[in-house]
């Protein structure tokens, strides 16, 4: 799905969020206080001066190591953690200004949450299990019911509405763990590492789940993993935090292409660029005395679909789209970007 546009307002943006753990930790936001000083008070910061904004049908991914802040930043955007300082606006009320029960009731019934242990209930079936959280909503059974096989049907688990989780695959398990966050229709979608602890095939196939689903359903989405390859899979962007911040937010293409560090340069190493980057991506302006064309290439096209055409000659391909020239593309720029070279031009930087 595109990227939305700046002129949409976000569902969801962060203010300068930053949470630190311990005691009087407030007293350390202004960030002038050296790590050393903040660890020899106990103080752990998790999260630093974090903005974003995330339009509404996004699918947001947010990486970085372990220890890099990744769900506390995630508990923080849903309500389950107040920051130490900054604002979390959802369609731009900020959470933790609103009144606990309304803020409750907001996570209810407009949030859903998948984690990376499937935390279902082993004493109820999957039915039992799908239909809880519309339970604690006060829906009657019959409805509730109704709506709870409607969710297990979606996520291909139908016929096994009166199995135990114990009965069931990981993969199932987590399905099901999909369908009782999608129970409550929430609009804002949160997933935690849902797939890491599934076997790669398993984890592949729960991803084109997810794609299939959010075709369908269009939540926004943000989802926390380890993997570029699942991030660029799923992502309409991605962002990279080290060390509580974020480092960088942008496409894949972005990340790739224009690293703003050696760090995020790591996480994209290793990513298929034949596969992920397109024309557009590394075109350029045709110089004044460009030989002839040899061709010419859908914009939206990976290299992997032109790549053998481009290698053949040293002319030009045009790249277009909707019937016009956006710019050029020739061997050698190919070349470049598929060795690993980073394109020239400023990397982005994070907010
Ligand atoms: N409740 C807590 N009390 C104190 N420190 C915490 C707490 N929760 C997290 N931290 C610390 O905050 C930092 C960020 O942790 P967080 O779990 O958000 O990282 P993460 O990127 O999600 O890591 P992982 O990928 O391993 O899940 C870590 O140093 C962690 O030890």
């Amino acid at each position: 799905m595109p990227v939305p546009s700046s002129a949409d307002a976000p569902v969801l943006a962060c203010r300068h969020v930053s949470k630190l753990y311990g005691h009087g930790a407030a007293r350390f936001l202004d960030g002038r206080a050296a790590p050393e000083e903040m660890a020899a008070a106990g103080v752990i910061p998790a999260v630093i001066d974090v903005n974003l904004a995330i339009g509404r049908g996004e699918t947001f991914v947010i990486m970085g190591l372990s220890g890099s802040g990744k769900s506390t930043l995630v508990r923080c955007l849903a309500g389950l953690i107040e920051p130490t300082g900054g604002e979390v606006l959802f369609e731009g009320r900020d959470l933790f200004a609103l009144p606990e029960r309304e803020l409750i009731q907001l996570r209810r019934h407009r949030m859903g949450m998948v984690f990376q242990h499937f935390a279902l209930l082993p004493h109820l079936t999957v039915l039992g299990n799908v239909a809880f959280p519309l339970d604690v909503q006060g829906m009657p059974k019959a409805q509730r019911e109704a709506r709870a096989r409607e969710m297990i049907e979606l996520v291909g688990l139908k016929g096994r509405e009166a199995y135990f989780p114990r009965e069931l695959s990981g993969g199932q398990q987590q399905r099901v763990g999909i369908a009782r966050s999608l129970a409550a229709d929430p609009e804002l979608w949160f997933l935690d590492e849902p797939f890491s602890a599934l076997d790669p095939l398993i984890r592949r196939e729960m991803q084109d789940e997810l794609k299939r689903l959010q075709a369908i359903l269009n939540k926004t989405i943000v989802f926390i993993t380890h993997d570029f390859d699942e991030a660029v899979r799923l992502a309409d962007r991605i962002a990279i935090m080290k060390d509580g911040r974020l480092v960088q937010v942008g496409t894949a293409e972005e990340l790739i292409l224009h690293p703003a560090s050696d760090y995020v340069r790591a996480f994209t190493r290793d990513a298929p660029r034949a596969k992920i980057l397109t024309a557009r991506a590394i075109l350029r302006t045709p110089g004044p005395d460009e030989a002839g064309i040899a061709g010419m290439v859908p914009a939206s096209t990976p290299i992997a679909g032109f790549a053998q055409q481009v290698e053949a000659t040293d002319k030009p391909f045009a790249v277009v789209e909707d019937g016009r020239i956006l710019g050029v593309i020739d061997r050698r720029a190919m070349m470049d970007v598929l060795v690993g070279r980073d394109l020239a031009g400023p990397a982005e930087p994070g907010p």
